[in-house]
């Protein structure tokens, strides 16, 4: 399992694009919310630190992941969005709700992203109980809503070239 071994949001590796020259929405999940939270200031944390200027950074609160779909959707259609970072927490409880949730979010994001031409990132945690989600807002394995952010930057910065 790859997050055993080590932190998921190590980026020393790769060159991360300089992101002041973009424009990013951050559409975040308000469910478990201790949890989205932590993501988000994870997200703007790594926007700033590679130079996303703060009057360049929307933030946009929606009710659970399933709504991250039409908030993408709504940043989107606003053109001058570069790209738009989801995050939210998903937790599974007793039912399939959870697949439902999951598969469509992560469909639905997907599409959005096909639908305006621009990345649509997927900072989505999907866990099995709170202390997963716990370790990868922040805790031993990261943060994914920084990893979200990068990934944010780098697209961008790609997309810039076509
Ligand atoms: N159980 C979780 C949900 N459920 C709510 C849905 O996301 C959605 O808001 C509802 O089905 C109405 O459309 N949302 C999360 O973000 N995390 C969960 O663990
Ligand atoms: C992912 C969910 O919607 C889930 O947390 C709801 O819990 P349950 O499956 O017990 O209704």
């Amino acid at each position: 399992m790859a997050s055993s071994i080590k932190n998921l949001s190590d980026f020393s590796h790769i060159q991360v694009a300089d992101a002041s020259p973009f424009k990013f929405a951050i559409v975040v999940a308000q469910w478990n919310a201790e949890i989205t939270g932590a993501l988000l200031n994870g997200a703007i944390s790594g926007l700033e630190k590679h130079g996303a200027k703060e009057s360049n950074i929307q933030v946009i609160e929606v009710p659970g992941s399933f709504e991250l779909i039409s908030g993408a959707d709504l940043t989107l259609r606003d053109h001058s969005f570069d790209a738009v970072i989801c995050l939210g927490c998903v937790i599974q409880g007793e039912t399939r709700h959870f697949d439902f949730i999951c598969n469509a979010v992560a469909n639905g994001i997907s599409n959005v992203g096909l639908k305006y031409n621009k990345p649509a990132i997927f900072g989505v945690l999907t866990t099995d109980n709170v202390q997963q989600a716990l370790d990868r807002a922040g805790g031993k394995h990261g943060n994914k809503g920084e990893e979200a952010a990068i990934t944010a930057i780098q697209m961008a910065a790609i997309a810039k070239k076509f």
